[in-house]
């Protein structure tokens, strides 16, 4: 039975990625989830799971290099998949620091644990371990409006303090791949959605606002696009890149779908109003008025587009899940899930809230 140590398995892609596997694979592996459940991490994301034999969680901070030596000494681990990660570009504008320990750090210390756990006396690795590195189409910088796309072979030009911790993260995988042949894989995706993201991110909280008939924060002129992948698909594209993909290999995971802010924005109303029925209370609230134009985020990328190529090619791997169907899941899972919600939303959410849209 294969064993995989996810990291930051309560978070967003984490907890889908772990219903995904245990969907694939039921008691054909092991997963056991470290996680240091910050205020992104929820272990209400993986409720129906907690109970299995095959699934054990473990707190802990990626940076505590003991921690994560014990769960290696004490597991014969064979899969790595690094998810664990500072992620809202927004905060990292912020408060930088936080954003360079975890991600990159934190890489730091899962490469030397995962190296020195799977190691030979010759140098070389035991066979059949793998890591798996997931990181962002952020690290590539921004496109131009009308064209191009990003490529594997595209230069790093980080611009945010996240993408640039993750970029740093990236580089240190990638130089233990060239210096010790470390056996791993980095996959840079682009924007994920889907049930239990939080809803700092744009989609759900566009969603929980307009449920509310608060305003729809719109940065700048609306006009950046994103290029949108449905996070179930994405957790297909890992495990595919890991069993299937060319070891030392980076793999972009990408959409396919591009889409302008403001695109999105309307979408996701036009969508509310013709899931909601007609006697719920909700329907009157959701609104274009609602549409607020803001203060633009620093430094923000104008676009990102990932060309499908390479994993498509060589993987088989491509985005199976149409914007239209993706977001129409989206919406009905965060209906079925108001306390999950209010849950995320209570305390410290109001707080950031306040501080992050008050000059907005
Ligand atoms: C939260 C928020 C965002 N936006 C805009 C900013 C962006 O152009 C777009 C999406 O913003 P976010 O949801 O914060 O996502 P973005 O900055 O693109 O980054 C995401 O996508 C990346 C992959 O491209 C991931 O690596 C990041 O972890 C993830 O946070 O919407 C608004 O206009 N209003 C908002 O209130």
């Amino acid at each position: 039975m294969r064993t995989y140590l996810v990291t930051g398995g309560a978070g967003f892609i984490g907890s889908n990625y772990i219903h995904y596997m245990f969907q694939k694979y039921d008691n054909e592996i092991r997963i056991i989830n470290v996680d240091k459940l910050t205020y992104a991490g929820n272990l209400e994301n993986l409720k129906d799971i907690e109970n299995r034999e095959n699934y054990t969680f473990v707190k802990a901070d990626i940076c505590d290099s003991e921690a994560i030596m014990k769960i290696f000494d004490e597991n014969d681990i064979d899969r790595v998949v690094h998810f664990a990660a500072e992620s809202h570009v927004d905060r990292s504008i912020r408060n930088p620091e936080v954003f360079v320990k975890t991600n990159v750090l934190g890489t730091l210390v899962m490469l030397n644990a995962a190296k020195s756990a799977w190691e030979l006396p010759d140098g070389t690795f035991r066979p059949d371990k793998k890591f798996l590195h997931v990181s962002t189409d952020e690290v590539y910088g921004s496109l131009e409006e009308d064209g191009g796309f990003f490529y594997e072979t595209t230069p790093y030009d980080p611009h945010s303090p996240y993408s640039a911790s993750k970029a740093s993260s990236d580089m240190l995988v990638k130089s233990y791949m060239d210096t010790y042949k470390f056996p791993a894989n980095i996959t840079n995706c682009s924007n994920n959605y889907g049930p239990y993201q939080f809803p700092e991110k744009l989609i759900p909280l566009i969603i929980n606002n307009a449920l509310q008939g608060k305003k729809l924060p719109v940065y700048g002129d609306g006009k950046n696009v994103r290029d949108w992948l449905y996070v179930m698909d994405h957790a297909k594209g890992i495990d595919m890149v890991q069993e299937k993909g060319r070891l030392f290999e980076t793999y972009n995971i990408g959409g396919h779908n591009e889409k302008q802010n403001i695109q999105i924005i309307h979408i996701i109303l036009d969508t509310l109003q013709e899931m909601l029925p007609d006697n719920d209370p909700r329907k009157a609230l959701v609104s274009e008025n609602l549409i607020t134009y803001v203060e633009d985020r620093k430094g923000h990328d104008r676009r990102y587009a990932i060309a499908p190529d390479k994993i498509k090619e060589e993987v088989g791997w491509y985005p199976e899940t149409c914007f239209e169907d993706g977001i129409r899941l989206t919406i009905e899972w965060f209906f079925e899930h108001e306390d999950w919600m209010k849950n995320v939303t209570s305390g410290d959410y109001q707080k950031y809230y306040e501080e992050m849209y008050k000059t907005r």
